[in-house]
């Protein structure tokens, strides 16, 4: 009876009193909750954001007269302000166009995209034909219509960005590219990997893009997507759309994959450095 009593005293001590290692137990699972708590409304915040989808910029169901956005420059062009004070972008952004090319040229296009990539191409999911490319030169009506397209995006970009044409130039690589769901055979397949264009192909400040084929009616996936923080920004492409942007850090982006049918596109870029300047590709 004494021995019970004791026994009794000691374990109401003992949840008066907690001990050192009941202690740590406590401190142990408070710590644990927390993490999970932390845990749990990351898992929340995550889930919401991805229920929220991305920002639409340009819907292809739409048709964009202009739509700007702007996004704060990066470092990128701080040493190049000095060399070319006229054209490094004085602000930076993204800005869709629908109007600036006509349909006709879009579809005119579009057909010798077609007609000059099914002469080769990779085997893979993504092809490219340089401007310059042989297959896209010879004859018919491929310069006259490239020229005058190059031309109109060239006065869109100077004018959105106040920025005198004559200091901007045409540079390389400006490219037709063809995307299909086919999985990739070369990493120069995987278009969907997020870059930086400037970072990526060196001499362009201003890249543009226009569309020959549109979201949701010739392909699937194949949006184009502006990483940025907390949320996403898409372009839909669509014929005749184009779409251009600053070309630095403040712009990173990837192509989402294609899932079914084809896209086709050109990217057109241009440059402030006179050194870094082609020509428009001519007859031979
Ligand atoms: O085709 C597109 O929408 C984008 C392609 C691209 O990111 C690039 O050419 O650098
Ligand atoms: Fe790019």
């Amino acid at each position: 009876m004494v021995i019970l009593s004791s026994v009794i005293d000691n374990k109401k001590s003992d949840d008066v009193m907690p001990t050192d290692s009941t202690r740590s137990v406590i401190s142990y699972r408070r710590i644990i909750i927390r993490f999970i708590l932390v845990i749990s409304v990351m898992v929340s915040l995550n889930l919401y954001a991805s229920w929220q989808g991305d920002d639409v910029f340009a819907d292809s169901k739409d048709t964009v007269e202009k739509r700007v956005r702007t996004v704060s420059c990066s470092d990128d062009y701080v040493k190049e302000r000095e060399k070319f004070p006229v054209c490094v972008p004085k602000w930076c952004g993204r800005i869709v166009m629908d109007n600036i090319v006509s349909k006709t040229e879009a579809q005119q296009l579009l057909r010798m995209a077609k007609a000059g990539l099914g002469l080769g191409g990779s085997h893979g999911g993504a092809s490219i034909l340089d401007i310059h490319s042989g297959a896209l030169s010879k004859g018919d009506k491929f310069v006259d219509v490239f020229r005058t397209v190059k031309d109109k995006i060239h006065t869109a970009i100077a004018g959105a960005f106040g920025i005198s044409k004559d200091s901007l130039y045409l540079t390389s690589p400006t490219f037709f590219s063809r995307m299909t769901s086919k999985p990739a055979r070369t990493i120069h397949d995987e278009y969907w990997h997020i870059h930086v264009d400037k970072e990526t192909y060196g001499s362009f400040h201003y890249t543009s893009l226009l569309y020959l084929t549109t979201y949701n009616q010739d392909f699937t996936g194949g949006r184009f997507v502006f990483v940025d923080k907390g949320r996403n920004t898409t372009v839909e492409p669509k014929l005749g759309r184009v779409s251009f942007f600053t070309s630095g850090w403040e712009n990173p982006h990837f192509v989402e994959k294609v899932r079914s049918g084809t896209r086709y596109a050109i990217t057109v870029s241009f440059t402030c450095d006179p050194d870094k300047a082609i020509g428009d590709p001519t007859m031979r």
